[in-house]
């Protein structure tokens, strides 16, 4: 029987984010593996038309929790839709919600977070800080809270290149920050910006390292651990193989280049590509919330969520297995074949971004307009281009994460509970994940049917003729023009014309004196 499986039986469990990435497929392994827990509060908001339970219907009625309604037939009951915005004062929970939350919260999973690295400073500050000071606050009124587990980013300090499980603090404490955002007006706020995240790439990595400071302020006297994933994935095996659902990390890229639009990034093949499959995030998160809660440590610990010391791929490694697996998942309507590179010089980007990403994109546009119909590829190319540059600083560096604490946790766990609630990264195939992943993409995100492979593959047949086609006659013409206009060009054509003559009268001679 599986201890932590067993710890969360007959629970109450409040999960922020939980209709997010990460936040489905917790609740997904919670319900799975302990169908006998109570209750898990979710904080919903509204969105996109939808209603909570609308929301909550659409997510159980998923492909995601087909497992769990074998084995939890009843899961509609156990799960309680709270409304609630994260940015709002008290979170605009109702009284009798906060009530029953207050008095009934066992365990605390607080994963919501603005995850965009273009947001603005106050809105990250808004969600990714108070927002998690005003769920301490609340976490301190409750009498019967064991655990309450933070999850934050390994690129909170990404500032650093060797990051241990502590909690690195930043110059500026966040309630002055706050304080702060609450008088100053947009324009200081975004002309301030750049100072004070100083050497950190965007808002969301600063906000996430003021995020765990305040938890380390605000602790007071609840056990809390703080887990940092690195570059969040598709999942390894659990329920399935290569479930995602969101274009966030490397799946938007991977669909832009299997699509055949994304030819070439700024990117260093040697780097380490830091990616972990979301369920070995949530393997060690309810891990973590289980020893938190059962074993009280002292201090606040902190988990890194990582792969590199223990399995590192690399970037190039990784780019070259996901172009292979295009090779036999193709994806439907490509725009061009799959085909990109990586590319460290700044110069030679810009030349790929010229002709391999504007160029075409005009050209099309052209086509359609010709066509009688609305362009939009140079739109959709700038704003890929504008992402792929957001991105590109985790793709040309390399960090390292210590992982003790984790490593320390595997070693407390029974034999059952490694393998129920499995983290060790180091049993990960990255061929077969990544294959996996190029799978999962196709078939969760882009919701293409298996059965349209065989057309997909004649499209790129298509698209390589024309490839061809296109290149031929660019040579043609490009040549024309050259003969037309160099005498230097004409003698070298005067040359190969006359050596083909040659070799084709010295072929023709010698195939008639054999015969
Ligand atoms: C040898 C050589 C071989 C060579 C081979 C070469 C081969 C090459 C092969 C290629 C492989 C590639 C490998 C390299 C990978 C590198 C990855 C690095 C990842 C690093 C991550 C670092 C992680 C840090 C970890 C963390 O801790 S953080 C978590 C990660 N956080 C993020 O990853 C957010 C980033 N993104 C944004 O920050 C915003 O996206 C922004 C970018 C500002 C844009 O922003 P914007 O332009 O406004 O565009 P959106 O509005 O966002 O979206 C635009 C459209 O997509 C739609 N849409 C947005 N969302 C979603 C969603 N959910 N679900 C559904 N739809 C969505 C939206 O509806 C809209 O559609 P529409 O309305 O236009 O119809
Ligand atoms: N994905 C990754 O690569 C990594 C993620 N992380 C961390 O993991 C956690 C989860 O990330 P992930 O699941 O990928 O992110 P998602 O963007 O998929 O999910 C974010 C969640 O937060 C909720 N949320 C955002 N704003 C509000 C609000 N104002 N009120 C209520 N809920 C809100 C969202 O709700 P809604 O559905 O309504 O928008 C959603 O459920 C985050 O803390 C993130 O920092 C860490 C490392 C890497």
């Amino acid at each position: 029987m599986s201890m932590i499986a067993a710890f969360y039986g007959g629970k109450s469990i409040l999960i922020t984010g939980a209709t997010g990435f990460l936040g489905k497929v917790l609740m997904e392994k919670l319900f799975r593996t302990s169908p006998d827990l109570k209750v898990i509060y979710i904080l919903v908001r509204p969105k996109a038309g939808q209603t909570l339970q609308q929301r909550v219907f659409q997510i159980l009625n998923s492909k995601l929790f087909e497992k769990v309604k074998e084995v939890c037939p009843n899961v509609h009951e156990k799960i309680r839709a709270i409304y609630a915005d994260l940015n709002q004062s008290d979170f605009a929970i109702s009284k009798e919600d906060m009530q029953e939350l207050l008095s009934c919260t066992n365990i605390i999973f607080h994963c919501a977070a603005t995850v965009r690295f273009d947001d603005s400073l106050r809105h990250a500050v808004q969600l990714n800080v108070t927002a998690t000071q005003q769920l301490l606050l609340m976490a301190s009124q409750m009498p019967k809270l064991e655990a309450f587990i933070h999850i934050s980013t390994a690129f909170s300090n990404c500032n650093l290149k060797h990051i241990d499980e502590v909690i690195y603090p930043c110059p500026v404490e966040p309630k002055k920050i706050i304080d702060s955002l609450e008088w100053l007006d947009d324009s200081i706020i975004d002309e301030i910006t750049p100072k004070l995240i100083g050497d950190r790439p965007n808002t969301y990595t600063y906000t996430k390292a003021l995020g765990e400071m305040v938890v380390q302020q605000e602790s007071g006297n609840l056990n809390i651990a703080i887990i940092r994933p690195s570059i969040v994935g598709a999942t390894w095996q659990e329920p399935f193989p290569g479930w995602v659902d969101n274009l966030n990390g490397p799946s938007g890229l991977i669909i832009a280049a299997g699509k055949g639009f994304l030819r070439s990034i700024k990117a260093t093949p040697m780097a380490v590509a830091d990616l972990i499959p979301v369920d070995t995030v949530v393997n060690l998160t309810l891990a973590v919330g289980w020893y938190t809660a059962v074993h009280r440590p002292k201090s606040t610990l902190i988990y890194h969520c990582t792969s590199g010391n223990l399995n590192p791929c690399n970037w190039g490694k990784m780019g070259f297995t996901i172009l292979a697996s295009f090779e036999k998942i193709p994806y439907e309507r490509a725009f061009r074949r799959p085909n990109a590179d990586f590319t460290s010089n700044k110069f030679m980007i810009q030349y790929w971004n010229a002709v391999s990403h504007h160029a075409p994109a005009i050209i099309y546009d052209f086509y359609l307009r010709l066509t009688g119909r609305k362009p939009r590829m140079t739109k959709l190319m700038n704003r890929l281009l504008r992402t792929v540059s957001m991105l590109e600083y985790f793709v040309n560096r390399s960090w390292e994460w210590s992982t003790d604490n984790t490593e320390m946790l595997m070693s407390e766990l029974s034999p059952e509970d490694q393998r129920v609630f499995n983290f060790d990264v180091r049993q990960l195939n990255w061929l077969e994940y990544i294959e996996n992943y190029v799978l999962g993409v196709k078939k969760y995100l882009l919701k293409e049917d298996m059965a349209g492979i065989p057309e997909a593959r004649q499209h790129l047949k298509r698209l390589r003729n024309i490839h061809y086609l296109f290149n031929t006659a660019l040579f043609l013409i490009v040549w024309r023009l050259l003969i037309a206009r160099s005498q230097m060009a004409r003698n070298v054509w005067f040359f190969i014309v006359s050596f083909c003559y040659k070799f084709l009268s010295y072929f023709r001679a010698s195939s008639t004196l054999k015969a």
